[in-house]
């Protein structure tokens, strides 16, 4: 089966320090891994490498089968079927919930110039057939409430929940989550629990997720990753995770959430 996301020997170098030292990792197609580590372990840098925000120094990754060629632009990137969310919500906070997700949607939906220009009539069916996929969407998700609402009034978790369903709308084959539960009360992580093992089992959609939450990681995790100072330290499923004693020693006794 082709992997949905292969990535070897990454390495990120930022002037004297290396942030991520030689990490391979691969994710399955519907397959849900996170990516722990204690905080500075390199994981946001890791996700940066993999989505073309901050190309690694040397390594490669494949998307669906396809090579990232080096300085890709990270909407490229996107395009070969990768999407993320970031640790600060990075939402258009003006626009409406609606109008956040149409934005995901527009690659989907290419017209040509002329029919935009001219406002052929495939235009408005296009603009109609893209509404009706954004609330579609935004139903399955249970946001249909505050789809006209501007993203930015919205509370934290919801806010959360909105930028993970853009994500989605890029039609992805994977999706990365830089620490979706981070800020959240108990409720809202229940919430988003469901929403990501949704995104895996309803979509089809392979994810990969960092997060410090271990209840969470544990929870929905198949397989985990930990890096600790750049490097791999371990990989298993959480059970093997939980009883690995450089894992205990470098995270889950550290002092982490667990
Ligand atoms: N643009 C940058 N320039 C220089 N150093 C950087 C840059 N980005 C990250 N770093 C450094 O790289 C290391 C890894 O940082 P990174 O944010 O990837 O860790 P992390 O595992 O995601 O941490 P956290 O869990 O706190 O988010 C840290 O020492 C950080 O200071």
């Amino acid at each position: 089966m082709t992997k949905a996301l292969n990535a070897e020997h990454i390495t990120k170098v930022f002037g004297g320090l290396t942030a991520v030292d030689d990490v391979s990792l691969h994710v399955d197609a519907k397959e849900l891994v996170a990516l722990i580590g204690p905080n500075g372990a390199g994981k946001t840098t890791f996700f940066n490498c993999l989505t073309g925000v901050a190309p690694a120094t040397s390594g490669t990754v494949t998307i669906g089968g396809y090579e990232v060629k080096k300085n890709t632009k990270a909407y490229k990137v996107a395009q070969m079927g990768i999407s993320r969310t970031f640790q600060n919500i990075r939402l258009f906070s003006e626009l409406s919930v609606l109008e956040n997700v149409l934005i995901a949607l527009t690659n989907q939906y290419k017209e040509g110039f002329f029919t935009a220009v001219l406002r052929l009539p495939s235009f408005y069916k296009t603009e109609a057939s893209m509404e009706e996929h954004a609330k579609r969407l935004l139903k399955d998700f249970e946001l249909e409430d505050v789809m006209y609402f501007p993203a930015g009034n919205l509370p934290y978790g919801v806010q959360r929940k909105v930028e993970i369903v853009r994500a989605l709308a890029t039609n992805p084959k994977i999706i990365c989550l830089d620490e979706p539960a981070a800020g959240m009360n108990p409720e809202e992580t229940a919430d988003l629990t469901k929403l990501i093992k949704k995104i895996q089992t309803e979509y089809g959609i392979a994810v990969l997720l960092i997060e410090h939450d271990m209840s969470l990681v544990m929870k929905l995790a198949e397989r985990i990753y930990v890096l600790a100072e750049g490097k791999l330290l371990a990989e298993g499923t959480p059970q093997e995770i939980q009883n690995n004693p450089d894992v205990i020693n470098a995270y889950l006794g550290g002092g982490a959430n667990a």
